[in-house]
């Protein structure tokens, strides 16, 4: 994948689920054609089939647990979420955390499986013991300004600067995302100019009453 990674997690909002996830998959697809972004869909599990079958958009697990199939009821295992079409995995999002050896077996199911992992973290020290376990990407979102609509670019820009700066000391080969309060082009530029590779948001896109022109905005200043 080339350019910018901008994921949209559709978390479990009503706004986010079956139809309506299918609607925000196809003007992801659409917006991504239009501007050479790429945009991944973080749907729910009881959509991830159907938007990995029927829309070219990279679609990611919200959460696998670590674990090898087998007697698990109520886990979800990388390998089902790869046979489903999944391209990659959130791994310990804020509303989702792991310990770190659940981060850690998580994270080597999804290489034994190859999915994408993005390990969502909430501070500069968890950003960079993620970037330790060298996933493709790490995710900085600072847990207050989550759904709040308040910008981690604008409110916070200095967490983003030293996760950078982190995970280049730990490991500069792991990109880094951030995310939480996203929702128009400027934050999005601001976040790349500070050495991001793109943006984790939800409801910016999600709750938005036309969400096309929601990603349109996003991709406006790249
Ligand atoms: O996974 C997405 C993040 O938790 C950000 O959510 P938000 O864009 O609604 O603030």
């Amino acid at each position: 994948m080339t350019g910018p990674l901008i994921i949209v997690n559709l978390k479990a909002y009503a706004e986010g689920t079956g139809e309506q996830a299918t609607r925000i998959a196809a003007a992801a697809r659409e917006v991504a054609e239009e501007s050479g972004a790429v945009i991944g869909v973080a749907p729910a599990y009881t959509d991830l089939g159907i938007i990995a079958r029927d829309y070219d958009v990279p679609v990611y697990a919200q959460h696998i647990d670590g674990v090898v199939p087998g007697a698990h009821t109520g886990h979800v295992t990388a390998e089902q979420v790869r046979a489903a079409g999944a391209f990659g995995t959130l791994v310990n999002h804020s509303e989702r955390r792991l310990t770190l050896a659940e981060i850690d077996a998580a994270l080597s199911a999804a290489r034994r499986c190859g999915l994408q992992a993005v390990i969502c973290t909430n501070n500069v020290a968890t950003t960079a013991a993620a970037a330790a376990l060298a996933p493709e990407y790490v995710a900085i979102e600072p847990p207050e300004l989550i759904g709040t609509g308040v910008s981690v670019s604008k409110a916070d820009p200095g967490i983003i600067e030293r996760s950078v700066a982190a995970v280049r000391a730990v490991n500069p080969e792991v990109k880094v995302l951030t995310g939480a309060g996203i929702s128009t082009g400027e934050c999005v530029k601001i976040a790349l100019e500070l050495g991001t590779d793109g943006v984790l948001l939800a409801s910016g896109v999600v709750k938005a009453r036309d969400p096309a022109a929601a990603l349109r905005d996003l991709v406006s200043l790249l």
